[in-house]
């Protein structure tokens, strides 16, 4: 799976730099002709749209935004459909919202159709459906994005290809002392504070965004390097060089259910666990009872996703609340009655079942 950026599409967001395009479907050809599946996540459809229609980048509008990106992605699947085939290689365009990767039902027809292609020998060009998609059921970024996929997609690595080497120890366009990482195994605050937004007016998210997929990405078994896109051979660098910054991927969820909790929906309230239920549920895969609940904050309904924390704060996992935010609080607030008395009825004695947890550690 490689994510390109605008910043490796396009001349300083001016436009689509056709010229590196060939030099990068050469390479993708080059490994698929090796037996390797390519799937590529392309930015680009914004500074397409306004390449075609002579603006620069300002404070546009969201309609504008979209009505750029409407115009920029038929012209950005044209030329990448256009360049593999001088290969004869086809592409398929994949167009995807969050509400893809949130329904369950979605989600599977979305990796079908994908696994479709890779069957067919076509190379996959993915971005989000810019032109219908809003703020409420967007990803927002391309990097969360090709990390989602990569779960979806089951692929082995993530190339989040940028304007950089990889990840510093500060932003390298406003501190020139910053140091390349080359390898990170344990994503935690400090490393967050590291990452800085775009640098640029096209890009959207800079390294916060990346660090955001790598995380998703490597509890999926998916092993995530951020590197130049402008790199000689970079892809097939990447792959057997050390090159930029590497994340090393954990043990992945076999489950086609625990994976989508994994890639699919987002949180939507945090549930803080005293120590006994936090061991339970990462050394014994037990479901997370009632009684092991300290406290939550964020309201939920019964089916949505929340994301569990200890004591200290660190993350457990995730998984689907079985009850509504409003009768958990009935029920941590009256622990001396049964839930029958509480509610009037009876769900069982767990927020989370195992089945429907996966361990999700930073
Ligand atoms: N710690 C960091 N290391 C490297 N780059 C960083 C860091 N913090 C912020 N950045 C910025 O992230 C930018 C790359 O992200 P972005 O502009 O979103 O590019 P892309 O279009 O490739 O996604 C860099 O140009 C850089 O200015
Ligand atoms: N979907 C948008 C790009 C969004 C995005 O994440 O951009 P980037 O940070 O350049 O990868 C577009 O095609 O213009």
């Amino acid at each position: 799976m490689i994510k390109l950026g605008t910043s490796v599409l396009t001349n300083n967001g001016q436009g689509l730099d056709r010229a590196h395009m060939v030099e990068l479907v050469r390479q993708c050809v080059q490994l698929q002709k090796a037996g390797n599946r390519i799937v590529l996540v392309s930015s680009g459809a914004v500074a397409a749209g306004r390449e075609l229609l002579g603006r620069s980048a300002g404070n546009e509008t969201l309609a504008q935004k979209q009505m750029l990106a409407a115009i920029g992605q038929s012209q950005l699947v044209h030329t990448w459909q256009t360049l593999f085939a001088l290969y004869n290689v086809p592409v398929g365009q994949l167009l995807l919202t969050r509400a893809d990767l949130d329904d369950r039902e979605r989600y599977l027809n979305a990796r079908d159709t994908l696994m479709a292609l890779l069957k067919e020998g076509a190379v996959p060009i993915i971005n989000e459906n810019d032109a219908v998609a809003t703020a409420q059921i967007k990803v927002g970024d391309n990097d969360n994005l090709s990390a989602r996929v990569a779960v979806l997609a089951d692929a082995d690595k993530l190339l989040l290809l940028t304007d950089q080497p990889g990840l510093f120890s500060a932003d390298p366009r406003t501190n020139p002392d910053a140091e390349l990482i080359p390898e990170i195994r344990h994503i935690d605050d400090s490393i967050k504070a590291l990452a800085g937004g775009s640098g640029t007016a096209v890009g959207t998210g800079g390294m916060a965004t990346k660090i955001e997929a790598a995380s998703i990405a490597r509890h999926a078994g998916v092993d995530v390097i951020i590197s130049a896109g402008h790199g000689e051979d970079v892809i097939s660098n990447c792959l057997t060089q050390q090159l930029g910054t590497r994340f090393v991927s954990l043990t992945a969820p076999k489950d086609t259910r625990k994976r989508w909790l994994l890639a699919g929906p987002i949180s939507k309230a945090a549930i803080y666990v005293d120590d006994g239920a936090a061991k339970a549920l990462r050394q014994q895969g037990a479901s997370l009872l009632i009684v092991g609940i300290a406290r939550f904050a964020g309201e939920f309904s019964r089916g949505d996703l929340v994301q569990v924390f200890d004591s200290q704060g660190c993350s457990v996992g995730k998984g689907v609340a079985r009850y509504h935010s409003e009768e958990l609080q009935q029920l941590l607030v009256n622990p001396e009655l049964s839930k029958a008395q509480v509610l009037g009825y009876d769900n069982g004695a767990m927020l989370i079942h195992r089945d429907d947890f996966v361990s999700f550690r930073d």
